[in-house]
Protein backbone atom coordinates (compact mmCIF):
# COMPACT_ATOMS: atom_id res chain seq x y z
CA UNK A 1 0.00 0.00 0.00
CA UNK A 2 1.29 3.54 -0.58
CA UNK A 3 2.25 5.92 2.06
CA UNK A 4 -0.57 8.34 2.81
CA UNK A 5 -0.55 11.78 4.59
CA UNK A 6 -3.14 12.03 7.13
CA UNK A 7 -5.40 14.09 5.16
CA UNK A 8 -5.50 11.73 2.45
CA UNK A 9 -6.48 8.88 5.49
CA UNK A 10 -9.18 11.05 6.69
CA UNK A 11 -10.55 11.77 3.23
CA UNK A 12 -10.29 8.37 1.80
CA UNK A 13 -12.23 7.24 5.29
CA UNK A 14 -15.08 9.17 4.42
CA UNK A 15 -15.70 9.38 0.70
CA UNK A 16 -18.95 7.98 -0.30
CA UNK A 17 -18.96 8.41 -4.05
CA UNK A 18 -16.18 10.13 -6.40
CA UNK A 19 -17.26 11.52 -9.67
CA UNK A 20 -15.05 11.47 -12.87
CA UNK A 21 -14.08 15.15 -12.09
CA UNK A 22 -12.69 14.50 -8.68
CA UNK A 23 -16.25 15.84 -6.74
CA UNK A 24 -16.77 13.69 -4.25
CA UNK A 25 -19.25 12.66 -1.88
CA UNK A 26 -18.13 13.14 1.70
CA UNK A 27 -20.10 12.06 4.97
CA UNK A 28 -20.18 14.65 7.86
CA UNK A 29 -19.46 12.98 11.10
CA UNK A 30 -20.16 16.29 13.29
CA UNK A 31 -21.89 19.21 12.30
CA UNK A 32 -21.81 22.05 14.73
CA UNK A 33 -24.40 25.02 14.07
CA UNK A 34 -24.32 28.91 14.90
CA UNK A 35 -26.69 31.02 14.67
CA UNK A 36 -25.44 33.69 11.46
CA UNK A 37 -25.16 30.58 9.04
CA UNK A 38 -27.94 28.76 9.91
CA UNK A 39 -31.45 30.76 9.14
CA UNK A 40 -31.75 30.27 5.66
CA UNK A 41 -30.39 26.92 5.83
CA UNK A 42 -33.40 25.60 7.83
CA UNK A 43 -35.63 27.69 5.80
CA UNK A 44 -34.39 26.03 3.01
CA UNK A 45 -34.89 22.80 4.53
CA UNK A 46 -38.80 23.32 5.42
CA UNK A 47 -39.33 24.70 2.41
CA UNK A 48 -38.59 21.76 1.07
CA UNK A 49 -40.39 19.45 3.54
CA UNK A 50 -37.45 17.97 4.59
CA UNK A 51 -36.16 16.96 8.29
CA UNK A 52 -32.72 16.31 9.72
CA UNK A 53 -30.89 13.60 8.26
CA UNK A 54 -29.13 12.41 11.44
CA UNK A 55 -30.15 14.39 14.48
CA UNK A 56 -27.05 13.29 16.77
CA UNK A 57 -24.98 14.16 14.47
CA UNK A 58 -25.38 17.98 15.29
CA UNK A 59 -24.58 20.84 18.00
CA UNK A 60 -25.71 23.84 18.19
CA UNK A 61 -24.83 27.16 20.28
CA UNK A 62 -25.31 30.83 19.75
CA UNK A 63 -22.21 33.26 20.02
CA UNK A 64 -21.46 35.41 17.51
CA UNK A 65 -24.77 37.34 18.60
CA UNK A 66 -25.14 37.03 22.52
CA UNK A 67 -24.11 39.61 24.75
CA UNK A 68 -21.20 39.11 27.16
CA UNK A 69 -22.69 41.85 29.65
CA UNK A 70 -25.71 40.54 31.85
CA UNK A 71 -28.02 38.35 29.95
CA UNK A 72 -30.56 38.38 32.53
CA UNK A 73 -32.99 40.90 30.50
CA UNK A 74 -32.34 39.03 27.31
CA UNK A 75 -30.74 40.75 23.99
CA UNK A 76 -31.38 44.44 23.44
CA UNK A 77 -30.63 44.65 19.66
CA UNK A 78 -33.45 43.40 17.64
CA UNK A 79 -31.60 42.03 15.02
CA UNK A 80 -29.18 40.20 17.37
CA UNK A 81 -32.18 38.93 19.01
CA UNK A 82 -33.88 37.79 16.14
CA UNK A 83 -31.30 35.82 15.11
CA UNK A 84 -30.60 33.80 18.53
CA UNK A 85 -34.39 33.47 18.82
CA UNK A 86 -34.23 32.21 15.40
CA UNK A 87 -32.01 29.16 16.08
CA UNK A 88 -33.51 28.38 19.54
CA UNK A 89 -36.55 27.84 17.44
CA UNK A 90 -35.01 26.03 14.84
CA UNK A 91 -33.14 23.72 17.25
CA UNK A 92 -36.56 23.05 19.15
CA UNK A 93 -38.41 22.44 16.16
CA UNK A 94 -36.01 19.96 15.13
CA UNK A 95 -35.11 18.31 18.29
CA UNK A 96 -31.59 19.56 17.67
CA UNK A 97 -29.17 19.59 20.83
CA UNK A 98 -28.17 23.05 21.39
CA UNK A 99 -26.62 24.81 24.26
CA UNK A 100 -29.23 28.18 24.85
CA UNK A 101 -27.45 31.22 25.72
CA UNK A 102 -27.91 31.38 29.62
CA UNK A 103 -26.87 27.45 29.48
CA UNK A 104 -23.54 27.14 31.56
CA UNK A 105 -22.08 25.05 28.53
CA UNK A 106 -22.45 27.80 25.99
CA UNK A 107 -19.80 29.41 24.17
CA UNK A 108 -18.13 29.60 20.91
CA UNK A 109 -18.66 26.97 18.72
CA UNK A 110 -15.23 26.39 18.16
CA UNK A 111 -14.66 26.43 21.73
CA UNK A 112 -17.08 24.42 23.06
CA UNK A 113 -17.42 21.31 20.30
CA UNK A 114 -13.59 20.16 21.66
CA UNK A 115 -14.44 21.09 25.03
CA UNK A 116 -17.30 18.29 24.66
CA UNK A 117 -15.84 15.81 23.05
CA UNK A 118 -17.86 16.49 20.13
CA UNK A 119 -15.24 16.76 18.09
CA UNK A 120 -12.81 14.20 17.90
CA UNK A 121 -9.95 12.59 16.55
CA UNK A 122 -11.12 11.17 12.68
CA UNK A 123 -13.84 12.88 12.12
CA UNK A 124 -15.11 15.08 9.39
CA UNK A 125 -16.51 18.09 11.06
CA UNK A 126 -18.05 21.01 9.51
CA UNK A 127 -20.01 24.23 10.12
CA UNK A 128 -21.01 27.33 8.82
CA UNK A 129 -17.98 28.88 9.81
CA UNK A 130 -14.23 29.46 8.32
CA UNK A 131 -12.72 28.90 11.77
CA UNK A 132 -13.97 25.59 11.60
CA UNK A 133 -10.17 25.03 10.53
CA UNK A 134 -10.08 24.72 14.81
CA UNK A 135 -11.01 21.59 14.86
CA UNK A 136 -8.26 19.98 12.77
CA UNK A 137 -5.95 19.93 15.80
CA UNK A 138 -7.94 16.58 16.35
CA UNK A 139 -6.54 14.94 13.60
CA UNK A 140 -10.17 15.69 12.24
CA UNK A 141 -11.32 16.69 8.78
CA UNK A 142 -12.51 20.04 9.50
CA UNK A 143 -13.49 23.10 7.47
CA UNK A 144 -16.25 25.27 7.50
CA UNK A 145 -19.07 25.76 4.95
CA UNK A 146 -21.60 27.96 3.37
CA UNK A 147 -25.13 28.41 4.33
CA UNK A 148 -26.31 26.38 1.22
CA UNK A 149 -23.94 23.69 2.20
CA UNK A 150 -25.22 23.81 5.95
CA UNK A 151 -28.64 23.09 4.45
CA UNK A 152 -27.25 20.06 2.45
CA UNK A 153 -25.89 18.76 5.68
CA UNK A 154 -28.63 19.22 7.12
CA UNK A 155 -30.71 17.41 4.82
CA UNK A 156 -28.18 14.31 3.65
CA UNK A 157 -25.10 14.46 6.64
CA UNK A 158 -22.60 14.69 3.40
CA UNK A 159 -21.10 16.99 1.52
CA UNK A 160 -19.82 17.70 -2.15
CA UNK A 161 -15.69 18.34 -1.87
CA UNK A 162 -12.83 18.23 -4.23
CA UNK A 163 -9.72 17.36 -2.43
CA UNK A 164 -6.94 19.87 -1.89
CA UNK A 165 -2.79 18.91 -1.92
CA UNK A 166 -1.34 18.01 1.01
CA UNK A 167 1.05 20.50 2.64
CA UNK A 168 3.16 20.29 5.21
CA UNK A 169 4.61 22.67 8.12
CA UNK A 170 7.22 21.48 9.88
CA UNK A 171 8.26 23.91 13.00
CA UNK A 172 11.05 22.17 14.37
CA UNK A 173 13.04 23.48 17.87
CA UNK A 174 11.90 25.10 20.93
CA UNK A 175 10.30 28.46 21.52
CA UNK A 176 11.85 31.06 23.76
CA UNK A 177 9.76 31.35 26.94
CA UNK A 178 7.24 34.07 26.40
CA UNK A 179 6.77 32.79 22.94
CA UNK A 180 3.64 30.55 21.72
CA UNK A 181 0.98 28.87 19.38
CA UNK A 182 -0.13 32.14 18.76
CA UNK A 183 3.39 33.48 17.91
CA UNK A 184 3.58 30.68 15.93
CA UNK A 185 0.96 31.08 13.44
CA UNK A 186 1.56 34.50 13.24
CA UNK A 187 5.14 33.46 12.41
CA UNK A 188 3.84 31.13 9.66
CA UNK A 189 1.63 33.36 8.16
CA UNK A 190 4.12 36.19 7.77
CA UNK A 191 6.24 33.68 6.09
CA UNK A 192 3.70 31.81 3.93
CA UNK A 193 1.25 34.92 3.28
CA UNK A 194 -2.39 34.82 3.20
CA UNK A 195 -3.09 33.07 -0.16
CA UNK A 196 0.08 30.49 0.38
CA UNK A 197 -2.15 27.67 1.59
CA UNK A 198 -5.01 28.11 -0.61
CA UNK A 199 -5.86 24.55 -2.31
CA UNK A 200 -4.10 23.14 0.35
CA UNK A 201 -4.85 21.45 3.65
CA UNK A 202 -1.96 22.23 5.89
CA UNK A 203 -0.82 19.41 8.22
CA UNK A 204 1.29 20.85 11.24
CA UNK A 205 4.20 18.74 12.50
CA UNK A 206 7.57 19.15 13.62
CA UNK A 207 8.52 19.46 17.23
CA UNK A 208 7.19 22.70 18.31
CA UNK A 209 3.73 21.79 17.57
CA UNK A 210 4.36 18.33 19.27
CA UNK A 211 4.99 20.27 22.25
CA UNK A 212 2.10 22.41 21.95
CA UNK A 213 -1.02 21.68 24.85
CA UNK A 214 -4.47 20.83 23.15
CA UNK A 215 -5.30 24.29 23.27
CA UNK A 216 -1.83 25.73 21.54
CA UNK A 217 -2.82 23.55 18.59
CA UNK A 218 -6.12 24.89 18.38
CA UNK A 219 -4.89 28.13 18.04
CA UNK A 220 -2.58 26.96 15.03
CA UNK A 221 -4.73 25.34 13.52
CA UNK A 222 -7.67 28.21 13.64
CA UNK A 223 -5.55 30.13 11.75
CA UNK A 224 -4.98 28.04 9.08
CA UNK A 225 -7.92 29.98 7.02
CA UNK A 226 -5.93 32.89 7.48
CA UNK A 227 -3.25 31.10 5.67
CA UNK A 228 -6.11 30.28 2.82
CA UNK A 229 -6.27 26.49 3.52
CA UNK A 230 -9.74 25.54 4.53
CA UNK A 231 -8.44 23.12 6.47
CA UNK A 232 -5.31 22.38 8.97
CA UNK A 233 -4.16 19.31 10.78
CA UNK A 234 -2.54 17.85 13.74
CA UNK A 235 -1.51 14.31 14.08
CA UNK A 236 -3.17 12.34 17.07
CA UNK A 237 -0.66 11.73 19.76
CA UNK A 238 -0.81 10.86 23.63
CA UNK A 239 -1.59 14.76 24.04
CA UNK A 240 -4.88 14.67 21.69
CA UNK A 241 -6.02 11.34 23.27
CA UNK A 242 -5.57 12.38 26.80
CA UNK A 243 -7.60 15.71 26.35
CA UNK A 244 -10.47 13.21 24.55
CA UNK A 245 -11.12 11.21 27.74
CA UNK A 246 -14.05 11.54 29.92
CA UNK A 247 -15.77 14.22 27.73
CA UNK A 248 -19.78 14.21 27.44
CA UNK A 249 -19.49 13.36 23.54
CA UNK A 250 -16.48 10.83 24.21
CA UNK A 251 -17.10 6.90 23.48
CA UNK A 252 -15.87 5.31 26.56
CA UNK A 253 -15.13 1.78 27.78
CA UNK A 254 -14.46 -0.89 25.29
CA UNK A 255 -15.76 1.74 22.29
CA UNK A 256 -13.14 4.06 23.82
CA UNK A 257 -10.44 1.57 23.36
CA UNK A 258 -11.71 0.93 20.03
CA UNK A 259 -11.65 4.53 19.28
CA UNK A 260 -8.18 4.79 20.46
CA UNK A 261 -6.67 1.91 18.90
CA UNK A 262 -7.91 4.32 15.44
CA UNK A 263 -6.78 7.07 16.38
CA UNK A 264 -3.29 6.04 16.79
CA UNK A 265 -3.24 5.48 12.83
CA UNK A 266 -3.93 9.26 12.69
CA UNK A 267 -0.96 10.11 11.55
CA UNK A 268 1.16 10.68 8.31
CA UNK A 269 2.89 7.76 6.75
CA UNK A 270 6.54 7.81 6.78
CA UNK A 271 7.78 8.71 3.24
CA UNK A 272 4.05 9.95 2.54
CA UNK A 273 3.97 12.80 -0.39
CA UNK A 274 3.47 16.36 0.24
CA UNK A 275 2.85 18.78 -2.99
CA UNK A 276 4.41 21.68 -0.93
CA UNK A 277 6.67 21.49 2.32
CA UNK A 278 7.72 24.55 4.53
CA UNK A 279 9.80 24.45 7.67
CA UNK A 280 10.49 26.85 10.21
CA UNK A 281 12.71 27.16 13.58
CA UNK A 282 11.00 27.03 16.41
CA UNK A 283 13.83 29.28 18.41
CA UNK A 284 13.66 32.06 15.83
CA UNK A 285 10.37 33.09 16.21
CA UNK A 286 9.26 36.31 18.66
CA UNK A 287 6.62 37.58 19.93
CA UNK A 288 4.56 38.44 17.02
CA UNK A 289 2.54 41.71 15.80
CA UNK A 290 0.57 42.36 13.40
CA UNK A 291 0.18 46.10 12.17
CA UNK A 292 -1.41 46.37 9.26
CA UNK A 293 -4.79 45.02 7.77
CA UNK A 294 -4.27 41.44 6.88
CA UNK A 295 -2.55 38.72 9.65
CA UNK A 296 0.44 38.51 6.89
CA UNK A 297 1.11 42.24 7.60
CA UNK A 298 3.19 40.51 11.11
CA UNK A 299 6.51 41.93 12.59
CA UNK A 300 8.04 40.81 15.62
CA UNK A 301 8.17 43.20 18.86
CA UNK A 302 11.50 44.31 18.08
CA UNK A 303 10.93 45.44 14.91
CA UNK A 304 10.04 48.85 13.22
CA UNK A 305 7.41 49.31 10.84
CA UNK A 306 7.90 49.01 7.12
CA UNK A 307 9.05 52.21 4.55
CA UNK A 308 7.05 52.13 1.50
CA UNK A 309 9.98 54.48 0.37
CA UNK A 310 11.94 51.33 0.21
CA UNK A 311 9.37 48.63 -1.15
CA UNK A 312 10.63 48.59 -4.94
CA UNK A 313 7.72 46.41 -5.94
CA UNK A 314 4.49 49.27 -6.78
CA UNK A 315 1.77 46.60 -5.70
CA UNK A 316 3.23 45.90 -2.29
CA UNK A 317 4.71 49.06 -1.70
CA UNK A 318 0.68 50.59 -2.09
CA UNK A 319 -0.84 48.04 0.15
CA UNK A 320 1.96 48.85 2.50
CA UNK A 321 1.22 52.65 2.39
CA UNK A 322 -2.69 52.16 2.24
CA UNK A 323 -2.24 50.03 5.79
CA UNK A 324 -0.47 52.12 7.68
CA UNK A 325 -2.86 55.02 6.65
CA UNK A 326 -5.52 53.06 7.81
CA UNK A 327 -3.69 52.26 10.68
CA UNK A 328 -2.75 55.87 11.63
CA UNK A 329 1.50 54.55 11.45
CA UNK A 330 4.40 56.14 10.66
CA UNK A 331 6.29 54.39 8.62
CA UNK A 332 9.52 52.91 10.79
CA UNK A 333 7.98 53.51 13.80
CA UNK A 334 8.97 50.64 16.43
CA UNK A 335 6.24 48.13 17.00
CA UNK A 336 7.18 48.59 21.00
CA UNK A 337 6.10 52.37 20.51
CA UNK A 338 2.82 51.47 19.32
CA UNK A 339 0.06 52.40 21.96
CA UNK A 340 -3.18 51.20 22.23
CA UNK A 341 -6.56 52.61 23.56
CA UNK A 342 -8.27 48.88 24.11
CA UNK A 343 -7.36 45.23 24.58
CA UNK A 344 -9.30 42.35 23.64
CA UNK A 345 -8.54 39.12 24.92
CA UNK A 346 -10.86 36.28 23.68
CA UNK A 347 -12.30 35.36 20.25
CA UNK A 348 -12.14 30.76 19.17
CA UNK A 349 -8.65 31.86 18.73
CA UNK A 350 -7.34 32.39 22.22
CA UNK A 351 -9.75 32.21 24.98
CA UNK A 352 -9.44 28.16 26.21
CA UNK A 353 -8.29 28.22 29.68
CA UNK A 354 -4.54 28.10 28.59
CA UNK A 355 -5.35 31.79 27.12
CA UNK A 356 -6.89 32.86 30.51
CA UNK A 357 -3.51 31.35 32.61
CA UNK A 358 -0.98 32.93 29.91
CA UNK A 359 -2.66 36.02 30.51
CA UNK A 360 -3.76 36.50 34.15
CA UNK A 361 0.12 35.32 34.70
CA UNK A 362 1.45 38.20 32.84
CA UNK A 363 -1.03 40.54 34.43
CA UNK A 364 -0.25 39.05 38.38
CA UNK A 365 3.85 39.36 37.11
CA UNK A 366 3.28 43.19 36.01
CA UNK A 367 0.81 44.16 39.09
CA UNK A 368 3.36 41.73 41.08
CA UNK A 369 0.99 42.81 44.23
CA UNK A 370 1.21 46.53 43.83
CA UNK A 371 -2.43 47.02 43.29
CA UNK A 372 -1.09 48.25 39.67
CA UNK A 373 -3.44 48.44 36.89
CA UNK A 374 -4.02 48.48 33.79
CA UNK A 375 -2.62 51.74 31.95
CA UNK A 376 -4.23 55.05 32.16
CA UNK A 377 -4.65 55.29 28.37
CA UNK A 378 -6.57 52.36 28.36
CA UNK A 379 -10.35 52.98 28.25
CA UNK A 380 -11.32 49.61 27.99
CA UNK A 381 -9.94 45.92 28.80
CA UNK A 382 -11.85 43.03 27.98
CA UNK A 383 -11.29 39.36 28.82
CA UNK A 384 -13.55 36.95 27.05
CA UNK A 385 -13.42 33.78 28.45
CA UNK A 386 -14.35 31.27 25.27
CA UNK A 387 -17.41 28.90 27.22
CA UNK A 388 -19.09 28.98 30.47
CA UNK A 389 -16.85 26.22 31.43
CA UNK A 390 -13.99 27.88 30.66
CA UNK A 391 -15.06 30.76 32.65
CA UNK A 392 -16.06 28.41 35.50
CA UNK A 393 -12.36 26.87 35.55
CA UNK A 394 -10.95 30.19 35.42
CA UNK A 395 -13.01 31.31 38.32
CA UNK A 396 -11.98 28.35 40.05
CA UNK A 397 -8.04 29.14 39.71
CA UNK A 398 -9.18 32.34 40.47
CA UNK A 399 -7.84 34.11 37.35
CA UNK A 400 -11.27 36.72 37.40
CA UNK A 401 -9.87 38.28 40.27
CA UNK A 402 -6.60 38.46 39.32
CA UNK A 403 -8.13 40.13 35.96
CA UNK A 404 -10.62 41.92 37.69
CA UNK A 405 -8.31 43.64 40.71
CA UNK A 406 -6.44 44.77 37.70
CA UNK A 407 -9.48 46.88 36.15
CA UNK A 408 -9.78 44.61 33.16
CA UNK A 409 -13.81 43.59 32.49
CA UNK A 410 -14.36 39.84 32.92
CA UNK A 411 -17.33 38.85 30.49
CA UNK A 412 -19.77 36.35 29.68
CA UNK A 413 -18.94 33.88 26.75
CA UNK A 414 -19.40 34.77 23.07
CA UNK A 415 -17.73 36.07 20.26
CA UNK A 416 -17.53 39.26 21.53
CA UNK A 417 -14.88 42.09 19.85
CA UNK A 418 -14.07 39.88 17.62
CA UNK A 419 -16.36 40.63 15.30
CA UNK A 420 -18.46 43.61 15.57
CA UNK A 421 -21.83 41.74 15.56
CA UNK A 422 -22.56 42.58 19.10
CA UNK A 423 -22.59 45.31 21.65
CA UNK A 424 -18.45 44.94 21.67
CA UNK A 425 -16.76 46.98 19.25
CA UNK A 426 -13.94 49.43 18.94
CA UNK A 427 -15.35 52.88 17.79
CA UNK A 428 -13.72 54.59 15.18
CA UNK A 429 -10.19 55.36 15.42
CA UNK A 430 -9.81 53.25 18.30
CA UNK A 431 -6.62 51.21 18.42
CA UNK A 432 -6.81 47.67 19.76
CA UNK A 433 -4.31 45.01 20.88
CA UNK A 434 -6.54 41.82 19.99
CA UNK A 435 -5.98 37.87 20.09
CA UNK A 436 -8.56 37.62 17.72
CA UNK A 437 -7.81 36.42 14.35
CA UNK A 438 -8.71 38.87 11.54
CA UNK A 439 -7.78 42.43 11.14
CA UNK A 440 -8.98 43.93 8.16
CA UNK A 441 -10.96 47.12 7.91
CA UNK A 442 -13.48 47.84 9.93
CA UNK A 443 -13.51 44.04 11.90
CA UNK A 444 -13.83 45.36 14.85
CA UNK A 445 -15.94 47.97 14.27
CA UNK A 446 -16.09 50.67 11.41
CA UNK A 447 -12.70 52.75 11.29
CA UNK A 448 -10.83 50.58 14.29
CA UNK A 449 -7.46 49.42 14.43
CA UNK A 450 -6.67 45.90 14.81
CA UNK A 451 -3.14 44.43 16.04
CA UNK A 452 -3.32 40.27 15.90
CA UNK A 453 -1.22 39.33 19.27
CA UNK A 454 -0.85 36.10 21.64
CA UNK A 455 -2.88 36.40 25.11
CA UNK A 456 0.50 37.14 27.04
CA UNK A 457 1.32 40.02 24.73
CA UNK A 458 -2.25 41.69 24.84
CA UNK A 459 -2.47 41.42 28.61
CA UNK A 460 1.23 43.24 28.95
CA UNK A 461 -0.12 46.00 26.08
CA UNK A 462 -3.29 46.56 28.70
CA UNK A 463 -0.65 46.69 31.46
CA UNK A 464 1.75 49.13 29.91
CA UNK A 465 -0.14 51.13 27.37
CA UNK A 466 1.84 49.89 24.51
CA UNK A 467 3.50 46.69 23.35
CA UNK A 468 6.12 45.18 25.54
CA UNK A 469 8.15 41.96 24.70
CA UNK A 470 6.90 39.59 27.20
CA UNK A 471 9.58 37.29 27.11
CA UNK A 472 11.39 40.29 29.41
CA UNK A 473 8.53 38.60 32.05
CA UNK A 474 9.10 35.37 31.30
C1 LIG B 1 -20.10 34.82 10.89
C2 LIG B 1 -19.21 33.77 10.29
C3 LIG B 1 -19.80 33.33 9.01
C4 LIG B 1 -17.76 34.21 10.17
C5 LIG B 1 -16.84 33.13 9.62
O1 LIG B 1 -17.21 32.29 8.82
O2 LIG B 1 -15.70 33.07 9.98
C6 LIG B 1 -17.23 34.71 11.50
O3 LIG B 1 -17.20 33.72 12.47
C7 LIG B 1 -15.88 35.31 11.33
O4 LIG B 1 -14.98 35.01 12.09
O5 LIG B 1 -15.74 36.16 10.43
S1 LIG C 1 -14.68 34.24 17.76
FE1 LIG C 1 -14.38 35.47 15.95
S2 LIG C 1 -13.36 34.18 14.48
FE2 LIG C 1 -14.22 32.88 16.04
S3 LIG C 1 -16.20 32.25 15.25
FE3 LIG C 1 -16.52 34.07 16.52
S4 LIG C 1 -16.42 35.78 15.11
FE4 LIG C 1 -15.54 34.02 14.04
Amino acid sequence: MTQRTLYDKLWDEHVVHTEEDGTAVLYIDRHLVHEVTSPQAFEGLDLAGRKVWRLSANLAVSDHNVPTTDRSAGIADPVSRLQVDTLDKNCDRHGITQFKMNDRRQGIVHVIGPEQGATLPGMTVVCGDSHTSTHGAFGALAHGIGTSEVEHVLATQTLLAKKAKNMLIRVEGQVLPGVGAKDIVLAIIGKIGTAGGTGYTIEFAGSAIRALTMEGRMTVCNMAIEAGARAGLIAVDDTTINYCKGRPFSPSGVEWDLAVAYWRTLHSDAGAHFDAVVELDAAQIRPQVTWGTSPEMVLSIEDRLPDPDRERDAVKRSAIERALTYMALEPNKAIADIRVDKVFIGSCTNSRIEDMREAAAVVKRIAGGSGRRVASNIRQALVVPGSGLVKAQAEAEGLDKIFKAAGFEWREPGCSMCLAMNADRLEPGERCASTSNRNFEGRQGAGGRTHLVSPAMAAAAAMEGHFVDVRRLA
